[in-house]
């Protein structure tokens, strides 16, 4: 969307959830930089009035700011020359029971803007299309059925004249995909899944992975019988896009259910790297992180996309910082791997992926035995694996500076105690067979880093600790400073180049949503949402106490009850006059 570039390349304005189709997350602004970034003070706040978690963060156009927020899923449109007037609100009627169909929280990660509308991907996976000037409905289509456990968190991303949108429900057995619909109209235009027949993949003789074609029934193969119609591979990430390349890039997560055993095989193509071509929904290339995936290692992670020189030679990248605790770079053209690294040394269900393009694992990571919940079986309690479910990162995404070629990467530090049980399939039932604990690595207390990744060899160049686990997205800025958010409400800012700690605020409540910066009457401000939940303050969002419950986390991050509560709140960062 020609208009889309522009506008993202327009750095007073936050046109698109992810920054840009880059998923960069990275502000040419730099009125706030490293020297004065310690003065910031709040310069205004806004109350959403919806408690639970809040993911994503504000769009801003112009003078107009647009604030969604999770269930019941308002949005408001706010007017920043005109004392943060609200000028409209929306708020779809939507049945509460999709609220239990919600696997991790009833969030919800943001508006798209294009062609004169705001799009809202509801809980209910009602896509909306919303009259940007007065808030009144273009259109909605429904892109799913919450009774078959299908449900909407995911921002939409508006590529050329189409709408593109993933789906949840990893947890309900669905057959999951991307589609994509006409901009002025609703109308679907082509709906590409995560498994299934190559009809229904939308794959040819042309898609490749790692280099070779697929072939015919890449999928089906790896599937026992018709298992693939309830296996997975969710799409509630970030989506990117190359304009140049005509190709847009997004990760598919878990098979179904949770019980290795259950499901025999590869289990194509969930936890996969796809890159699709916009226009069509045909796969050019797909990656498979985590073959028959045994721990929940969604790999649905953004791809931040960023032209970097390795070994001399300028390269067109793709960064992916998986569930399973590897970090990859990969040629965003073809799909080849370049570097496949640990980013927490404490990773420790596989030794490495197999780099040896002559070897038949090319490409695969080596699975421990000790960690195998496939090999212990059915009812034995795999103790020790890191990470844990919720991955070394979950959906807080990375953020990547041009100016030091380093990625920010807010990170989980906790390990697990998983057991498979036999579980039978049963529409808009949970279909998870497996039950967890969660805590830090053994002779650690914090459960989270905040680091810097060098992409290029596949290192970390340095790393704060954090109490808790890093649930929010980073922002990086041209004035040298790196923002983020932690679970106890602190919103940071530490020095690019050396992670230094420069600022802190604790705000209303812990922060899961993502770090924004806007220009506006010459001045610079940062923006987040406050509002703790998400999968690791389920336990805050949902009132839940049992330590087992919201698969685990509850007990993992009981402690966070101690620092902070319920409450949406945006709060918005200036220097002073
Ligand atoms: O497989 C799925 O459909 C699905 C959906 C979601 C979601 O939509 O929020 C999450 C997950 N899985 C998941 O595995 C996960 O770790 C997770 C964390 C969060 C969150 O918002 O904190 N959502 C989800």
């Amino acid at each position: 969307n020609d208009e889309l570039v522009k506008m993202s390349q327009n750095p007073k304005d936050w046109v698109m959830p992810t920054g840009d189709y880059a998923n960069s997350r990275y502000s040419k602004l730099n009125q706030i930089n490293a020297q004065n970034v310690g003065k910031l003070q709040v310069a205004w706040t806004f109350s959403t009035g919806v408690l639970r978690g809040h993911e994503g963060g504000p769009l801003i156009i112009g003078n107009m700011m647009y604030v969604h927020t999770p269930f019941p899923n308002k949005v408001y449109a706010i007017d920043l020359s005109n004392e943060n007037k609200i000028v409209w609100k929306y708020e779809p009627k939507q049945d509460p029971n999709v609220i239990p169909v919600m696997c991790c929280d009833t969030v919800n990660r943001g508006l798209a803007f294009g062609d004169g509308k705001i799009f809202l991907h509801q809980a209910d996976t009602t896509l909306v299309a919303l009259d940007v000037k007065t808030g009144q409905v273009a259109w909605t289509v429904k892109n799913g059925d919450p009774s078959k456990g299908e449900t909407g968190t995911s921002a939409p991303m508006v590529v050329k004249d189409k709408v593109l949108i993933g789906i949840s429900g990893g947890e309900f057995g669905v057959q999951a995909h991307m589609s994509a619909y006409d901009i002025k109209t609703g109308k679907l235009a082509w709906r590409g899944y995560s498994e299934g027949p190559d009809n229904q993949l939308l794959v040819d003789d042309k898609t490749t992975a790692l280099g070779k074609p697929i072939g015919k029934d890449s999928s089906l193969k790896t599937w026992q019988g018709d298992q693939w119609k309830i296996g997975g591979g969710a799409t509630w990430g970030w989506i990117s896009y190359d304009p140049e390349l005509n190709l847009v890039y997004y990760g598919s997560g878990n098979p179904s259910t949770w019980n290795p055993k259950q499901r025999p095989g590869d289990n194509k193509w969930s936890m996969t790297i796809w890159a699709r071509n916009p226009d069509t929904g045909v796969a050019k290339w797909v990656y498979q992180m985590t073959p028959h995936d045994e721990w929940d290692y969604d790999g649905v992670n953004e791809m931040i996309l960023s032209d970097q020189s390795i070994n001399g030679q300028p390269r067109k990248l793709l960064t992916h910082f998986d569930r399973n605790g590897l970090a990859y770079t990969m040629d965003r053209t073809n799909g080849e791997l370049l570097v496949a690294e640990k980013y927490d040394p404490k990773v420790n269900w596989t030794s490495g992926v197999d780099m040896d393009k002559n070897s038949p694992t090319y490409g695969r990571p080596k699975v421990l035995d000790a960690a195998s919940t496939d090999k212990a079986g059915e009812d034995v309690n795999v103790k020790g694996i890191c990470p844990a479910a919720l991955g070394t990162k979950d959906e807080q995404p990375a953020a990547y500076s041009p100016d030091t070629q380093l990625f920010y990467v807010p990170t989980n530090h906790v390990c697990m105690d998983y057991e498979p049980f036999k579980v039978s399939y049963t529409a808009g039932q949970p279909y998870v067979g497996a039950t967890l604990s969660m805590y830090p690595p053994a002779g650690e207390t914090h459960m989270g880093n905040f680091i810097a990744w060098d992409g290029k060899t596949g290192k970390i160049v340095w790393s704060n600790k954090e109490q808790f686990s890093v649930w929010s997205g980073a922002l990086a800025t041209a004035g040298g400073v790196v923002f983020y958010g932690t679970l106890e409400g602190y919103l940071k800012a530490v020095d690019a180049k050396s992670g230094k700690e420069l600022y802190k605020f604790k705000t209303p409540s812990g922060i899961i949503g993502n770090v924004t910066t806007y220009e506006n009457g010459g001045k610079q401000y940062v923006a987040v949402l406050s509002g703790v939940g998400g999968w690791a303050g389920i336990g805050l969002a949902a009132g839940l106490t049992d330590p087992t419950a919201g698969l685990g986390a509850v007990g993992g991050y009981a402690a966070l009850s101690n620092y902070t509560a319920l409450g949406g709140t945006l709060t918005v960062f200036a220097l002073p006059n």
